[in-house]
């Protein structure tokens, strides 16, 4: 289970940009956030991968409290995520090639045994091909560079996924292929999601469960959305 309670986070601890927001996701849940732009979902789910120290609150993963953050976070714990982020361009070092942009956690960890097999795994699952891999990110298209994005955030299996607007940018039939390869991941490996984006139709469609913080933002816990659209 990932556990947010009470997180009190933001930017200024004068002015935080969330209150005492709770959130659960169960073992191989897919929970969804929507909510208006800048009410604080990017930072709740930066939180949630240990990327962002909150104020207050805390985080628990699988029955362990959260007490360091980003590089400080034990490496068991940290690597119990993968991010996928809105804007692949500012998320991809521009120096590598795809091959080394997907293969860099497993060399950051020591694994570098496992990169030839990881490639050719998630090189087909998330729909790219072997000729695009020697190239870097200015040489290929924005719905490949994220689905490159995609393949680095489950390189290392991942417990949790948290998925920050990825598809925000892309055409429908990328999102489409984006989720489906989240989901044949999450159905292999039990893994949990969070998912945050705009798009109600497809969070609510997506998710098992999707709580919306309304037009006011958050000032208290997301409830559950309407399912529209669908
Ligand atoms: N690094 C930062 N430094 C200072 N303020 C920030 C920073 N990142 C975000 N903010 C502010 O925190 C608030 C919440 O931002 P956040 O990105 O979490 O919202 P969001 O709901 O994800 O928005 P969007 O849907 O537009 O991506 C906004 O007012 C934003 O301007």
């Amino acid at each position: 289970m990932l556990e947010l309670k009470e997180i009190t986070a933001g930017y200024d601890r004068r002015a935080p940009v969330l209150r005492d927001v709770s959130l659960t996701v169960g073992k191989g849940e897919a929970v969804g956030l929507l909510g208006p732009s800048g009410c604080g979902k990017s930072t709740l789910a930066r939180v949630a991968a240990l990327l962002h120290r909150p104020d207050a609150g805390a985080v628990v993963v699988d029955g362990e409290p959260v007490r360091g953050w980003r590089h400080a976070a034990p490496r068991a714990q940290r690597t119990a995520f993968g991010v996928v982020f809105q804007q692949p361009r500012q998320a991809a070092d521009p120096r590598l090639d795809l091959a080394d942009l997907i293969a860099e956690p497993l060399r950051a960890t020591g694994r570098r045994d496992e990169v030839r097999e990881r490639l050719a795994e998630l090189v087909p699952a998330v729909g790219l091909t072997d000729d695009l891999l020697t190239r870097r990110p200015h040489e290929v298209s924005d719905g490949q560079l994220q689905r490159a994005c995609l393949a680095r955030a489950l390189v290392l299996r991942p417990r949790w996924l948290i998925c920050d607007e990825m598809t925000a940018m892309l055409d429908a039939s990328t999102t489409a292929a984006l989720v489906a390869a989240v989901e044949t991941y999450r159905r292999d490996t039990g893994a949990g999601l969070l998912a945050v984006g705009h798009d109600r139709t497809l969070l609510t469609r997506w998710c098992d469960r999707t709580l919306d913080w309304g037009e006011r933002g958050p000032e208290q816990t997301p409830a559950p959305a309407r399912r529209t659209g669908v």
